[in-house]
């Protein structure tokens, strides 16, 4: 379902100050431009079955985020290749394929087909998203009026409602409130019981102990160890302790 191949991820980062375009242009026309180089990835490789849950952890830092951007389409990786078949829905940052000016229906709208989700599709699950979502009176409301609370509920109802075959997850579950955080591990749990393959980013250990199958550890932007969860996770907070 998703097959990763030696990916290796690089950033050029310039410590250059430069406070606008003009300046940046002349600087890189001069060829003056210094930058470093910096891997956030260095040659990963796993493979992930339909219907795994697979936990990414590693300390801040380490390439997480980076990798699931990779393995979502976000970010072309430098070296390697990455194979998904399936569709995947990104939950990645909060707001991203939303449009601040619009309502909540019509982001409903806007995202769902963002992700590839004819109108048809999203008008008979309108329904069950604004009632997840909980945001039922403020849904015709312009989304830039909405707390982090309220867009991640938003985002998270859409993302879980169309229930895709492969969600990505990065530490969504610590947003919003405790009330929320219960119903979305359920919904959560609901998924990955309905065969929806998922991978997700957590810094708590005791939510990827419960929720994964395997664990992928990443360390410096290389895979330190991958496998039983139970086992990864141990390894790790003997190795971070
Ligand atoms: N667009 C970018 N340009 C330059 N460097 C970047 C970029 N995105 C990420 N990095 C760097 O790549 C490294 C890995 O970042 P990443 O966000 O993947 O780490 P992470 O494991 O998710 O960390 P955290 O646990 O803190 O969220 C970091 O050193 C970060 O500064």
């Amino acid at each position: 379902m998703i097959k990763a191949e030696h990916i290796s991820m690089e950033f050029k980062i310039t410590h250059d100050r430069i406070n606008s375009l003009k300046e940046y242009l002349v600087t890189r026309l001069r060829g003056k431009l210094e930058y470093e180089e910096f891997w956030a990835l260095k040659d990963v490789s796993f493979e992930v079955q339909k219907g795994e849950v697979i936990g990414i952890i590693g300390r801040n830092g380490a390439g997480k985020s980076t990798l699931l951007k990779v393995i979502s389409g976000i970010l072309k990786p430098s070296k390697g290749e990455i194979m998904v078949s399936g569709n995947i829905v990104p939950m990645l940052e909060l707001g991203a394929g939303f449009d601040s000016d619009l309502s909540g229906r019509e982001n409903i709208f806007l995202n769902g087909s963002i992700l590839g989700y004819s109108e048809r599709y999203l008008r008979d699950k309108y329904n069950e998203i604004v009632q997840f979502s909980e945001l039922k009176e403020f849904i015709d409301v312009p989304i830039r009026n909405y707390s982090s609370g309220m867009l991640m509920r938003l985002a998270f109802s859409i993302a879980t409602v169309i229930e895709p075959e492969i969600l990505i997850v990065d530490e969504i579950l610590s947003v919003g409130d405790e009330a929320f955080q219960r119903k979305s591990r359920a919904r959560m749990l609901e998924l990955m019981g309905g065969g929806t393959t998922v991978l997700f980013v957590s810094h708590s250990i005791e939510q990827i102990k419960e929720m994964c199958d395997r664990v992928i550890w990443l360390d410096y932007g290389q895979v330190k160890m991958i496998g039983d969860s139970k086992e990864i996770c141990e390894h790790y907070q003997n190795y971070m302790s």
